[in-house]
């Protein structure tokens, strides 16, 4: 293998493929040992470099032009081979063939086999000898590059980076046998984009280049040789004419796409055929050009393989192929080892191998203890994953009994007040809290027919129930709208968590309360008017009445009493002591029908109250 560089014009062939639609008129004349092919109606004849008519075996095919360029590569120069044509006229047959295996097995996959056969024997009689092999598979569909390994159609950037062309974002895969190799050639002929046309049954619809990278390492003397080396092949999409496919649609907007990569590349490749060296060629403007400027005019070992049809409705595109094969024969490519070369000392090297295999021995000591400290702390971790869950729920608990014990002690703390109460009855709805309970007794009043209602400020409402008339204390209160008798506090500071359980405080404000005539029945504690009425039943005598209240120890605060159902004898100059005394006191006296006149001819001659408060005395029905 030739390590220096020459220019070399890249390799320019035909295949004519049979007759398409069964009809066996040529239009050409194909001469396969003058490597020649006359166009009969154009009058043209096109020397190339071989020319394989429909009898030409794959195999032959790949030993004449596959082959030297496949040795060029494992020698370490870059190779790439091209089927280029009309569609329907064969590049994918060529390039894959019709199966993995069998006679028709087309160029990649022989190449593979071919490449695999010479490093494994090179493996086998060199044991200094190492090779990495690695695979990459991209198409060119509507201008953009996308990954055939990547099964999500990822896409790529191609970018170039001096003499380099990077593939940025493809996936690369190393490749160590040809089964392995097949298989992701095979996936990416999965992903590749086809679609029917009337000109092909699986017509490609995108340009498609699988890569093989070639890294061999081997010594020779005191010399370290490290070549690489790619090998492309590319299975262009094929021209079309719409007036032939009737494509429409996507098929016609795909079509355009790829006519105007083949003129591009077409254009390229005749500039180059005639430009001067080193003239500046844009192969950036499309990506295909751009992917593939290398094997241009450039660093690689090019063929082409025409692919052509010889029926004469295609003859006119038969012949601009032809034409494209002949400015491709003008180009020339100039392909160099690619090579580094270190001086490494063997024996150093050597000891270095040695050194890494004992690296590499006490590493894997040392990664086995590490996955077995990993084993046992994973394991003491999940125990204590156990005892934390344990431990939150016992504390969850204890939280709960701690609440409740903590709930206990204040509700205790809350009933040694004497005019506090904790009422558990209240219940909300309809966005109003309420108590109603008929009959409910609170500090010793005791209120019937009625309801409490509470406020948003928190404040405890008395209201009638249902237009009957409430009772409180025994006292009838018919025009009772709304009276404000507690101020409710909640126990505690997350009223919320309180509420839930129904608790409240509730602390005895001094209460008016309207009697029957709309008169205000004021007392300062309830609880007192509840100890008066208690001594002032039916059954006891009014004389004893009206002298116990004289008796009683004055209530600075008592601002209005009601007495119910007074009787004949009551002692009324008596009981105006005891106003006298109580000195902030208003009264009304309900009088039986009978005592009436004579309760209130008296009540006329004892001076008048100062201004303020008042004296009545009505009849009581
Ligand atoms: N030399 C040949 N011998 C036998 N059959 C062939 C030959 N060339 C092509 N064919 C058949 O013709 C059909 C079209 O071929 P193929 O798909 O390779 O065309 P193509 O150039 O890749 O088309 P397109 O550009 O539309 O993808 C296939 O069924 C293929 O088997």
């Amino acid at each position: 293998m030739d390590a220096l560089s020459k220019k070399v014009p890249i390799k320019t062939v035909a295949r004519v493929r049979p007759c398409f639609n069964g009809t066996n008129q040529s239009s050409l004349i194909i001469d396969s040992i003058k490597s020649t092919i006359i166009v009969n109606s154009k009058n043209k004849e096109y020397h190339l470099d071989n020319v394989f008519d429909e009898n030409a075996t794959p195999e032959t095919l790949y030993e004449t032009i596959a082959q030297p360029i496949v040795d060029e590569v494992l020698g370490g120069k870059n190779g790439t081979i091209f089927a280029y044509g009309q569609t329907g006229s064969g590049k994918t047959y060529t390039m894959n063939g019709n199966k993995v295996n069998g006679k028709t097995r087309g160029i990649i996959v022989r190449s593979i086999d071919s490449i695999f056969e010479y490093l494994n024997a090179r493996l086998k009689n060199d044991p200094q000898f190492k090779f990495s092999l690695k695979c990459s598979y991209i198409e060119v569909y509507k201008k953009r590059a996308f990954d055939l390994l990547q099964t999500d159609g990822a896409t790529v950037n191609i970018l170039s980076s001096g003499e380099q062309i990077i593939i940025e974002g493809a996936a690369e895969f190393v490749v160590t046998s040809i089964e392995e190799c097949l298989r992701h050639l095979q996936n990416g002929w999965k992903n590749r984009k086809t679609a029917k046309t009337s000109m092909n049954r699986e017509s490609s619809r995108s340009h498609a280049i699988f890569m093989l990278t070639l890294v061999t390492e081997e010594i020779n003397g005191t010399f370290v040789n490290l070549r690489t080396s790619c090998l492309n092949f590319v299975d262009l999409a094929g021209s079309e004419r719409q007036s032939q496919t009737n494509n429409t649609g996507e098929r016609l907007k795909e079509a355009g796409c790829i006519n105007q990569d083949l003129l591009f590349l077409s254009t390229v490749i005749r500039i180059k055929s005639t430009a001067k060296e080193g003239a500046f060629i844009q192969y950036r403007n499309c990506s295909l050009t751009h992917l593939l400027r290398d094997s241009l005019g450039g660093n690689s070992i090019t063929a082409v393989i025409v692919t052509i049809h010889q029926n004469l409705e295609f003859v006119n595109d038969t012949d601009s192929t032809l034409n494209f094969a002949k400015n491709c024969k003008k180009v020339k490519n100039e392909a160099k080892v690619n090579e580094a070369v270190s001086t490494k000392d063997v024996e150093e090297w050597k000891a270095e191998i040695q050194r890494a295999k004992e690296d590499k021995s006490s590493l894997m000591e040392e990664i086995q203890q590490l996955k077995e400290e990993k084993e046992q702390m994973e394991k003491r971790q999940r125990e204590n994953e156990d005892r934390i869950l344990k431990l939150q729920n016992e504390k969850k608990t204890l939280k709960a009994e701690v609440e409740n014990a903590t709930r206990k002690l204040e509700l205790m703390e809350f009933e040694k007040h004497e005019n506090v109460l904790l009422v558990e009855s209240l219940c909300y709805s309809n966005g109003e809290w309420s108590v109603w309970d008929p009959g409910y007794k609170i500090f010793g009043i005791s209120f019937e027919h009625s309801g409490f209602q509470i406020s948003p400020q928190w404040e405890l409402f008395l209201a009638n129930h249902q237009n009957l008339s409430s009772v409180v204390n025994r006292i009838t209160c018919s025009n009772l709208k709304v009276l404000k008798l507690f101020e409710i506090t909640i126990p505690f500071s997350d009223y919320k968590k309180w509420t839930g359980n129904k608790i409240f405080l509730l602390r005895l404000v001094d209460v008016i309360v309207n009697d029957e005539n709309g008169i205000k029945v004021g007392i300062d504690k309830l609880w007192n008017v509840e100890y008066l009425s208690h001594k002032f039943t039916d059954n006891e005598s009014v004389h004893e009445m009206a002298q116990k209240l004289v008796e009683l120890e004055p209530f600075p605060n008592l601002l209005s009493l009601g007495l119910l159902n007074v009787q004949d004898g009551f002692d009324l100059q008596a009981f105006y002591q005891f106003l006298k005394k109580n000195t902030k006191v208003s009264c009304t006296l309900k009088c039986s029908k009978k005592s009436l006149k004579q309760m209130k001819e008296t009540h006329k001659k004892m001076p008048q109250l100062p201004t303020g408060r008042h004296f009545h005395i009505v009849e009581y029905k």
